[in-house]
């Protein structure tokens, strides 16, 4: 969400700038006292957290000369590149493969915003030729003027939330605490997001720890992922596969430097579907099943010994990353049973009286 009362040059000035909006009903819920504060990044240009590093790693790539527009293929990077005349590939899992009808909401975007995508097997291992990462690679080899700009390795991925994400949350945390006493620590207290680079964690947890040293970093990685430390967390589910997309991996990105992390807290699927619809329900934000990982992850370790103390203080401030909303996942089987109640409402059984009588 950009500042309001400008006109802005194009989409990409658009990109970040996201609201953090207190998660009320879920804190008073749970009893905790602390506040519960969600980063909303579906409301970037783009819908996704992905926005900020697909621009940071397009700016930094131009300002070395490595892209020159209406020639350079960028393959792999997220929306945002169009804009600038490159011509865009991305290559995506096919995470649900199973099913037949699926409608793929995250290619169709893509698709609509210009660019190519390929779609890969989801049980491919990372360094396959079949994987998303082994055609990519395939794809520039082959294709002239084509660069990965790999957000796996490329520093400006963590640089992204080190210069944006985490000054912002600072920002709004420390100037809402001017004015409302309910702020009342005046800093980030602690951290909560998904892991799936790890160039969130890793790079908001820097600027973080310089703004506030004691401030907690927690990572939230999904059953069936081996990025967690210690090890002995990911043999519980190793080998299952989850469904939530955007975290978790099957081998270790150079970008997630684990010793920015305090923390790690390990989700399953059930818990984050059943958190983005508290998410959606109580707090009106539509979220994806992501951020209901991350809230998930956020809960949980609230209710931990360590996490405990921080519950139950008064104005502490804990923040946790909503990485996108629910635009992608629309037709995806969770959501669409989530939308379907086991129970008619008091109010659709109202209704169904009042237009019992009626013939369409
Ligand atoms: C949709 C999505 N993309 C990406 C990420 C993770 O970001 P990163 O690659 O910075 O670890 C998340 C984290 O929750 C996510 O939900």
């Amino acid at each position: 969400m950009p500042a309001t009362g400008h006109v802005l040059d194009n989409a990409l000035d658009a990109v970040g700038n996201t609201p953090l909006i207190r998660l009320d009903k879920i804190r008073s819920r749970e009893g905790i006292q602390c506040n519960l504060l969600g980063k909303v990044e579906y409301m970037s240009a783009g819908g996704s957290i992905k926005d900020r590093i697909a621009k940071r790693m397009v700016e930094a790539a131009e300002k070395d000369g490595k892209l020159s527009p209406g020639k350079s293929v960028v393959i792999e990077p997220t929306s945002g590149n169009t804009d600038k005349g490159y011509s865009v590939i991305i290559t995506l899992p096919n995470k649900m493969s199973l099913y037949l009808y699926y409608v793929q909401e995250k290619e169709a975007s893509l698709r609509a915003l210009g660019a190519e995508v390929v779609r890969t097997p989801a049980e491919a291992a990372w360094d396959s030729p079949e994987s998303h990462i082994g055609v990519a690679r395939r794809l520039q080899r082959e294709i002239p003027y084509a660069i990965i700009l790999d957000q796996y390795e490329n520093t400006n991925n963590p640089l992204a939330h080190e210069l944006t994400t985490a000054p912002e949350i600072i920002e709004a945390v420390v100037n809402s605490s001017s004015t409302s006493s309910r702020l009342s620590s005046g800093r980030v207290d602690a951290f909560i997001a998904g892991a799936g680079t790890g160039g969130t964690v890793s790079g908001s947890s820097r600027a973080l720890k310089k703004h506030n040293p004691d401030c907690v970093i927690v990572a939230v990685d999904p059953k069936g992922s081996i990025l967690a430390v210690p090890e002995s967390l990911n043999v519980d589910g190793s080998g299952e596969s989850y469904i939530v997309e955007g975290i978790g991996y099957d081998f270790l990105p150079a970008v997630l430097n684990r010793a920015d992390v305090d923390t790690w807290i390990k989700t399953n699927d059930l818990d984050a579907f059943a958190a983005a619809r508290i998410l959606m329900r109580e707090e009106g934000l539509l979220v994806g099943g992501s951020s209901g990982s991350a809230l998930a992850g956020a809960l949980q370790w609230l209710k931990s010994s360590e996490g405990e103390k921080l519950a139950s203080s008064g104005g502490k401030n804990v923040v946790v990353v909503l990485p996108d909303g629910i635009r992608n996942y629309m037709s995806k089987p969770w959501f669409l049973q989530m939308t379907m109640e086991a129970e008619p409402s008091p109010l659709a059984k109202q209704i169904a009286c009042i237009l019992k009588p009626t013939v369409y």
